[in-house]
């Protein structure tokens, strides 16, 4: 079974506004909730390609309830830990740049915290775990980690430089950060997609089996031991990135799980984060399959292999 691990989740709450003006009264000509939190997101893009996962992580309050309703509605699997505090609310503007205030959210107290990693034992090498955001003040990531060593669980991780740092021990089956968290692991900052192979391949040699690093309108990179592949974005009218890097880690896992090639799934998951970018909310199956057939893969051998 896939699991999704969101432990700090989120109900984003996104406000469209012709200008915003910091300071002022803004007034906004569009808004919507969804749930979210990276997990959660990569929970609903796979089950809208068809692929089941159970999500895992802390819910709380009448937001907690509300991501519950919705992941319900959806008929996707959830078993969450309930917590005191409420599950944060997140705040997405976008304007003529999109700018995001995340809550910090629930802190977790040592028996919630030893719950999680209960329910983390349980799982076994015929499992998956995507492991992704920002980890809540209680929680060290290196735990989970050792667990999925321990039981030999593959893992997928999807969160800030520190934390791809010390995942790289534990031979992540991929890792999936964007470029400016790229940037900070090395501390170091690129413009182009091909500035980032000599570091994705860093990452591979460092333990991760895949590593794909994301561009927004650029695209994205994925190295692997044997091939690194490029692909641009396809153009289109964006209306909210939320969620695209979280769209890209599904579309690549539902293409890989159904068996296609590392091309065809890195072309799937291209798609499938561009395709939530011209969406409100994420994106819907046909929609993603439909920019595929725009998105060019690019590959070469890496040398020496
Ligand atoms: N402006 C855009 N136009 C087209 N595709 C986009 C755009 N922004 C994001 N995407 C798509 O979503 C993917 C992930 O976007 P990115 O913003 O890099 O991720 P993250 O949300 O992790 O920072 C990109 O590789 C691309 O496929
Ligand atoms: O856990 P973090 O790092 O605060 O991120 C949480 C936020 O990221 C999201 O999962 C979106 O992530 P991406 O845009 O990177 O795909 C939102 O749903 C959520 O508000």
């Amino acid at each position: 079974m896939i699991y999704t691990l969101t432990l700090n989740p989120s109900v984003d709450y996104h406000l469209q506004l012709e200008k915003l003006r910091i300071g002022e009264l803004n007034r906004s000509v569009y808004e919507e909730k969804q749930p979210g939190g990276k997990g959660i997101n990569v929970s609903r893009v796979l089950n809208e390609m068809g692929v089941n996962s159970i999500a895992l992580g802390y819910v709380g309050g009448l937001t907690g309830e509300y991501i519950k309703d919705c992941l319900a509605r959806e008929q996707i699997e959830t078993s969450f830990i309930h917590v005191n505090e409420d599950t944060r609310i997140n705040i997405k503007i976008s304007a003529e740049e999109e700018t995001e205030v995340n809550q910090s959210g629930p802190i977790i107290s040592d028996t919630n915290y030893a719950d999680l990693l209960r329910i983390m034992n349980t799982l076994t090498n015929e499992d998956m775990v995507i492991i992704s955001g920002n980890p809540p003040t209680g929680i060290d990531y290196i735990d989970i980690f050792q667990i999925c060593m321990k039981n030999a669980i593959p893992f997928v991780l999807d969160a800030e430089a520190e934390h791809i740092n010390i995942a790289l021990a534990y031979r992540p089956f991929f890792l999936k950060p964007n470029h400016k968290e790229l940037g900070a692991l090395f501390n170091t900052s690129f413009s182009a997609l091909n500035e980032m192979i000599p570091y994705c391949l860093k990452l591979v040699k460092m333990g991760a089996q895949h590593v794909m690093v994301s561009m927004g309108d650029k695209g994205a990179v994925l190295a692997t031991k044997e091939k690194v592949y490029q692909a641009e974005a396809p153009t289109g009218k964006v209306l909210s990135t939320i969620g695209a890097g979280d769209s890209m880690v599904a579309g690549f896992l539902a293409k890989y799980i159904m068996g296609e090639d590392i091309e065809r799934a890195f072309a799937g998951s291209v798609a499938a984060g561009s395709a939530t970018a011209f969406t409100n909310g994420i994106c819907r199956r046909e929609q993603a399959d439909c920019l595929v057939e725009r998105v060019i893969v690019t590959k070469e051998e890496v040398e020496g292999c």
